[in-house]
């Protein structure tokens, strides 16, 4: 819809045929954005080829765990100079890969230099209405950066740009651990400070695993870091907070994500960064709790205990050094 209201020709791709012709005939998208009229010029289909035939830019915005499944069958229609735009916040399960690394893999080595990540507090439900919106696109090519910013920014969507791919791709997807554990805290009445402890300390985890992967400390104190960890964390558009409110209620996982209908990137991430500390060797309390949380049946408020409880230590020793 951004793109459509830039004056762009946009063709949305629905792997459902019913999907794709709502869209495009009664311009609604009643299951993910109920109540939402979108643009009239915007137009889509369930054929890939036609969604991406003659196309100088593709944005993949599906699911991460169907990044490369989708990358793979779309290589044989993107245009060879097309710019590859993603927003999927996650790891490729079983490599633990970023999303630019499987589309690098996928769409093949010409493509590296063009392959640009959108990340940032974005909740769909507000963008949809033209709520002041920032974001931020990183690529190793400054040219490919900034060809994305040029075809999304506008007066409600403010694009920036961030040459560190790792860090931004790193902050989108870690977010979601602090976001279900931010719905964890907020459903077990815990209050302002603990949701306080939650979001800081959680940025130092995120800090510390994106460092030793590569990033560069001071993204996550962007909008892929510090914005979105807040959005995520604070609004009930968040399906990751809403997924940690109901466990918090005495949910079972399974439930939860049947009830929820969409995506709950966060628990596959937390999966991604119980295998990544350990690879790293870094420090993670607070994901390896959520991971007893989510998969061991362990008593959040059992969690929060041994979180406080844990030994003296600094702040940020790691990244600023110590005395
Ligand atoms: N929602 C948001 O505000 C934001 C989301 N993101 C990220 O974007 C990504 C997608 O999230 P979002 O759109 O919200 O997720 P939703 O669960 O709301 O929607 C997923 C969409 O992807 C489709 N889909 C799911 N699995 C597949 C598959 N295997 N092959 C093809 N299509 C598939 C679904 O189709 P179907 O209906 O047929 O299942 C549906 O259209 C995630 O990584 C998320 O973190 C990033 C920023 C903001
Ligand atoms: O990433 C998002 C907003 O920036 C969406 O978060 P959820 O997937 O938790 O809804």
């Amino acid at each position: 819809a951004v793109l459509a209201d830039n004056g762009h020709d946009v063709t949305l791709w629905a792997r459902r045929e019913e999907q794709a012709q709502e869209i495009d005939q009664a311009h609604t998208n009643r299951k993910y954005l109920p109540d939402v009229k979108l643009p009239e010029t915007l137009r889509a289909t369930s054929s890939l080829s036609e969604a991406l035939k003659g196309k100088e830019a593709v944005l993949f915005a599906v699911p991460s765990h169907s990044m490369r499944e989708i990358a793979r069958e779309a290589r044989r229609w993107i245009e060879a100079d097309a710019l590859v735009i993603h927003a999927a916040k996650g790891f490729e399960i079983d490599s633990l890969k970023r999303m630019s690394e499987v589309l690098a893999e996928e769409l093949g080595a010409s493509y590296a230099d063009r392959i640009t990540v959108l990340s940032g507090p974005s909740h769909a439900e507000e963008v949809i209405r033209r709520c002041p919106t920032t974001v931020v696109v990183a690529s190793q090519s400054a040219q490919a950066a900034e060809q994305a910013q040029m075809l999304f920014m506008n007066t409600y969507f403010r694009v920036y740009t961030n040459p560190d791919v790792i860090g931004v791709e790193v902050g989108g997807a870690l977010k979601n651990i602090i976001a279900l554990s931010a719905g964890l805290v907020d459903g077990l009445g815990f209050g302002d400070n603990a949701k306080a402890a939650l979001l800081t300390r959680g940025l130092a985890e995120i800090a510390r695993l994106g460092h030793a992967m590569g990033a560069e400390p001071i993204t996550f104190v962007g909008l892929a870091g510090v914005g979105d960890l807040v959005v995520t964390c604070t609004s009930s558009h968040s399906r990751n907070w809403r997924a940690g409110h109901m466990i918090s209620q005495g949910k079972k996982l399974d439930e939860v994500l049947a009830t929820m209908g969409m995506v709950v990137e966060g628990v596959r991430t937390t999966k991604a960064a119980y295998v990544l500390k350990e690879r790293y060797q870094v420090e993670m309390p607070i994901a390896e709790q959520l991971y007893s949380v989510l998969f061991a049946d362990k008593d959040p408020e059992q969690a929060v205990k041994e979180l406080m409880g844990r030994g003296r230590t600094q702040e940020l020793e790691e990244i600023i050094g110590g005395w």
